[in-house]
C-alpha cells in the first residue's frame, strides 16, 4: 500500500466502532504473590535470590511480621508487576499472616527438604489457605534447600506425592544455587496473566503443563 492508501486506511479504521473484541486488553494490574510455610524454610532467601540474584549466606534472622518487594516480569511480552510478600513462618506472627491472605493472587507453599517437620506441617498450611485465601488462588508447592543433597530427610517423590493429592503444581527449589527460583515466580507470573488478559482464540494456559515441561527441561527435579 502507498503512503496516501495507507493514510486513507487510518482514517477509515478511525471511525470503526472500538468494540472490546478489536482491542488488546489492558496489562494485568500489579498482583500480590505471598510466600508462606514454616520458619526457616528460606522464604526470604527465595525472594532475595529472586530480586537481586544474590544468595543470603550467614546467621539467619528471622523475619518479623511481613516484609514485600516488587519486580516486574515480562511475561510473553507483556509486563506483569509482582508485589510479592515476605511472611512471617514464627507461629507468633500468624494472625499477622491471616489477615493477608485475603488480598493474594498468588501462594507459593515452602518447606525444607533438609527439614521433615516442615514437610509434615504442609498439611496444615493446606488447611490455613484453606480457610483464609480466595478459592481460586494460584497455589504452587516448593521443595527448597535441595543444594544440601548430605541433609536431605524428604525425597523428591514424597514432595510429588504430597502435591498431587492436593493437586497443586509441584517443584524443588534452591536458593543457594538459584535452581528453579526465576521458574516459579515466571509460572505463576504466566498463570497470572493469562487469567487477567485471556485474548479470544488463545489457548488455555495449564500452569500444571507448563511446570512439568520446564521442570523436566531443566534436566532436574521432575514434578
Ligand atoms: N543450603 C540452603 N540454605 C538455605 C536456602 N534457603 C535458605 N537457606 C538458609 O536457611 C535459613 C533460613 O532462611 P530464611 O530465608 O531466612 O527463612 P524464612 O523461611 O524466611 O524464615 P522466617 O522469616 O523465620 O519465616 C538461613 O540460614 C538461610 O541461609 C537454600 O536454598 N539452601
Amino acid at each position: 500500500m502507498g503512503l496516501l492508501g495507507w493514510s486513507r486506511y487510518q482514517l477509515w479504521w478511525g471511525f470503526l466502532p472500538k468494540t472490546p473484541c478489536l482491542m488488546t486488553p489492558p496489562p494485568p494490574p500489579r498482583s500480590q504473590v505471598m510466600l508462606v510455610g514454616d520458619s526457616g524454610v528460606g522464604k526470604t532467601c527465595l525472594l532475595v535470590r529472586f530480586k537481586d540474584g544474590a544468595f543470603l549466606a550467614g546467621s539467619f534472622i528471622s523475619t518479623v511480621g511481613i516484609d514485600f518487594r516488587n519486580k516486574v516480569l515480562t511475561v510473553d511480552g507483556v509486563k506483569v508487576k509482582l508485589q510479592i510478600w515476605d511472611t512471617a513462618g514464627q507461629e507468633r506472627f500468624r494472625s499477622v499472616t491471616h489477615a493477608y491472605y485475603r488480598d493474594a493472587h498468588a501462594l507459593l507453599l515452602l518447606y525444607d527438604v533438609t527439614n521433615k517437620a516442615s514437610f509434615d506441617n504442609i498439611q496444615a498450611w493446606l488447611t490455613e489457605i484453606h480457610e483464609y485465601a480466595q478459592q481460586d488462588v494460584v497455589l504452587m508447592l516448593l521443595g527448597n534447600k535441595v543444594d544440601s543433597a548430605q541433609d536431605r530427610v524428604v525425597k523428591r517423590e514424597d514432595g510429588e506425592k504430597l502435591a498431587k493429592e492436593y493437586g497443586v503444581p509441584f517443584m524443588e527449589t534452591s536458593a543457594k544455587s538459584g535452581l528453579n527460583v526465576e521458574l516459579a515466580f515466571t509460572a505463576i507470573a504466566k498463570e497470572l496473566k493469562h487469567r487477567s488478559m485471556k485474548l479470544p482464540n488463545e489457548p488455555k494456559f495449564k500452569l500444571h503443563d507448563y511446570v512439568k515441561k520446564e521442570v523436566r527441561g531443566s534436566g532436574c527435579c521432575r514434578s
